[in-house]
């Protein structure tokens, strides 16, 4: 089986291998001390490695098997879908960052509308996969300009980062915020008028 080579954080290649997931498992717990033979841990390995392969998903998806669905409804003006629902891992703790995305477009004159649905759908692609918040947000907007080709984007991400809540500096609450603006969003009324619609929750 070929080990799964990610390239730049642009996703994997090869097959998600489960049983060797399992043994890194084990060996983990005899690393931390446990005793992965003892009842309640005898199935966690493997319950680990199905977890993995769910939460990296994303790893073995690419946003063109998302982004499926174009429309031709004639609308060219802002399309925004926001709190979209960001579950992601850190990819320097391989703990959760949690959070939501805000993601708009402006569709060309006579371009590509996607579907609203495909729009969280592509946030789920980056964000399963081992992350950087920045990475994240640049991914999702520049798969929407090569996708759709519309005139701009914008993603907001907001997330609060296990890393420094459960370990490390234990500071609860604090959000990291990250943007990628592109094309006609970039300038200033534009990207005004998109972020008083995601700031006026
Ligand atoms: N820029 C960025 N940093 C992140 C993200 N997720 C985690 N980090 C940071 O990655 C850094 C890794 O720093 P290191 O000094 O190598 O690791 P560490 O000793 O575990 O750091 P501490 O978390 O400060 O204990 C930490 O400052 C984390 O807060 C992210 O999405 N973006
Ligand atoms: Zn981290």
């Amino acid at each position: 089986m070929t080990d799964p080579v990610t390239l730049d954080g642009e996703g994997a290649i090869g097959e998600f291998d489960e049983k060797r997931a399992e043994a890194a498992v084990r060996e983990l717990l005899i690393a931390v001390g446990e005793d992965p033979d003892r009842e309640g841990l005898r199935e966690t390995p493997s319950r680990v490695a199905r977890a993995y392969k769910e939460i990296f998903a994303g790893l073995w998806q690419e946003p063109e098997d998302v982004l499926t669905t174009t429309f031709d409804l004639g609308h060219d003006e802002m399309v925004l879908v926001k709190d979209i629902e960001v579950m992601s891992s850190c990819e320097h703790h391989l703990v959760p960052f949690v959070g939501v995305a805000h993601v708009g477009y402006i569709p060309a004159a006579s371009g590509k509308i996607t579907g609203l649905s495909k729009l969280a759908r592509l946030v789920d692609v980056f964000a399963r996969r081992p992350q950087v918040q920045e990475r994240l947000t640049t991914q999702i907007a520049d798969s929407l300009m090569r996708i759709l080709e519309p005139r701009g984007v914008i993603v907001v991400i907001e997330c609060e980062h296990m890393c420094m809540t459960m370990r490390g500096v234990r500071k609860q609450g604090a959000k990291t915020i990250t943007s990628a603006v592109r094309g006609q969003l970039r300038d200033s009324a534009t990207r005004s008028e998109a972020m008083s619609l995601i700031i006026g929750r």
